[in-house]
């Protein structure tokens, strides 16, 4: 089947009568067609949403919010068949793909639910017939350009906050996940949302996202992916006077204390790093495990990597999916090959020799030991299920190695001590803290965002998404 961009409430060719094949990363049957749109595509869509904004932005918060409830119901009528796409498309598994779907659902409810809020504050002026209170203005047609890890969280929880604070969207979805954000668009559509508030234009980064980031009408760029490309986008953004929000990379690491309940450790290092297939910018990807614990730490860790199920991600009792596409697996049995020469090997390292897998883009879970704190594979992100495992002589060591990175997104620490819990939530240089709990994993409630080379700009979900998709206006009113 042939799918269309959605421009001013149509679903509309692309002008260059182009279309790229959406296949699956399990066995590579077709999905669909999505449009090879051109830079002409990606104009017609940022005038529609200019177009639209001044009539948006006048509703009620209430009035905005009872789209957003639309389309929630929406999808969550229709949650089988989003939920098994996104997974068909991605790659993730059952319980995480349909997880994500789900989560699509209450990021929507949760903005909604904004509308009801409280908005900006009232302060005390020093003349006191002065009344002074700040308020809150959208900032016109906002560009999001999103990543494939996360097919529908990501673009879902970009384009709630910027639709219910009035701002109008054009979305560019990842080349490689466009039928996740399809399934978004027509519940818009059929939720009724007036022609150009939202549109999505399928494409190259290189042309349609290099487009949205240029366009003079767009006000600001949210992004999501690789630093590589956040860098450019960036630079080329704030050139043009745009805002910016960049979620980016990780490094994430686990430290297991001595005191820590070992099984439960385990658990969550390979949850943190091996779901998902590793593809999270939150994954594990050090584990900095205290002296006393570590052998049995690491011959526990083995053994369960070496028994996850890897298959269909459609078949349930599978842990490990796919890698999203040909060239991320390439790039991750790369990484895993500079591994070999720089530490020892534990265990996978491989692509499964199973015969009903040499269709898609499996690797199996990677665990390595005896990594230096110099090594690529202790420095750069992977992206794929590869643990490089660490042995620390005590706490301060380990933090010490934890904060040893460029990225500074997320982190976790599994102890019994509360003192311990609270110098790591202190000490780790990172966005996101978690205490006997994976490194990944997001609820809409909360901020959501990094340090150093992790993020750029202000967090996003939560009360901090008002933050990038409006401006603060201050007002002074003074007796009439
Ligand atoms: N931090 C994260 O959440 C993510 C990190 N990555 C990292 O990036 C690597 C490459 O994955 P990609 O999907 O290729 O990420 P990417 O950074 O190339 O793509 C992210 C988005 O940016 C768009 N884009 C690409 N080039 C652009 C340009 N010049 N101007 C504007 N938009 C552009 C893409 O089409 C996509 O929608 C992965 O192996 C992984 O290491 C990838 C996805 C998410
Ligand atoms: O951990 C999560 O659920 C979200 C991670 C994420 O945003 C990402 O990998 O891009």
């Amino acid at each position: 089947m042939r799918y269309l961009n959605y421009i001013n409430g149509q679903w509309k060719e692309p002008s260059t009568g182009e279309y790229r094949e959406n296949l699956s990363p399990h066995n590579g049957a077709k999905l669909g067609e999505f449009p090879s749109s051109a830079a002409a595509d990606l104009q017609e869509a940022a005038a529609a949403a200019k177009q639209a904004f001044p009539a948006w932005k006048k509703l009620s918060f209430q009035q905005r919010a009872a789209y957003l409830q639309k389309a929630a119901a929406i999808l969550k009528a229709n949650i089988q068949e989003v939920g098994q796409d996104l997974i068909k498309e991605e790659g993730k598994t059952f319980t995480e793909g349909m997880g994500e779907a789900n989560r699509a659902v209450s990021i929507l409810e949760y903005f909604a639910a904004e509308a009801r809020q409280p908005l900006g504050q009232v302060i005390p002026s020093a003349n006191a017939e002065t009344f002074l209170y700040t308020s809150r203005t959208p900032l016109g047609p906002v560009g999001l350009i999103t990543p494939w890890n996360f097919p529908i969280a990501i673009p879902v929880w970009k384009m709630a906050p910027a639709l219910i604070y009035g701002n109008t969207v054009v979305i560019k979805p990842a080349d490689l996940t466009p039928k996740s954000v399809y399934h978004v668009m027509k519940a818009f559509d059929e939720a009724g949302l007036p022609a150009g508030v939202v549109n999505c234009v399928f494409g190259r980064g290189s042309v349609i996202g290099n487009e949205l980031v240029k366009h003079p009408d767009i006000k600001a760029i949210s992004f999501t992916g690789s630093n590589q490309v956040g860098r450019q986008i960036q630079m080329q953004a704030i050139e043009s006077g745009k805002k910016v929000q960049m979620e980016m990379g990780g490094k994430n690491p686990l430290i297991v204390l001595a005191d820590a309940d070992l099984e439960r450790a385990v658990e969550i290092a390979v949850g943190g790093a091996f779901k998902s297939t590793g593809q999270k910018c939150t994954a594990t990807s050090r584990v900095i495990v205290e002296e006393g614990i570590y052998e049995a730490f690491r011959d526990r860790l083995v053994e369960r990597a070496k028994g996850l199920k890897i298959g269909d991600p459609l078949d349930e009792t599978n842990y490990i999916g796919p890698a999203v596409s040909k060239a991320q697996r390439d790039g991750v049995l790369e990484m895993i090959e500079v591994g070999k020469a720089e530490a020892t090997l534990l265990c996978g390292g491989e692509i499964p020799a199973e015969e009903e897998l040499q269709n898609g883009f499996y690797v199996q879970p990677t665990v390595f030991e005896n990594v230096p704190q110099d090594a690529r594979i202790a420095r750069e992100e992977i992206f794929g299920p590869v643990i490089a495992l660490f042995k620390a002589k005590d706490y301060n060591e380990a933090v010490k190695m934890a904060n040893d990175t460029e990225y500074g997104l997320s982190a976790a620490i599994c102890t019994n001590n509360l003192t311990m819990a609270h110098r790591f939530i202190e000490d780790a240089e990172v966005g996101l803290v978690h205490v006997n709990s994976e490194t990944a994993g997001t609820e809409p409630q909360l901020p959501f965002g990094g340090n150093k080379n992790s993020s750029t700009g202000s967090r996003e979900q939560g009360k901090s998404a008002i933050e990038f998709y409006t401006e603060v206006k201050t007002v002074y009113m003074d007796r009439m």
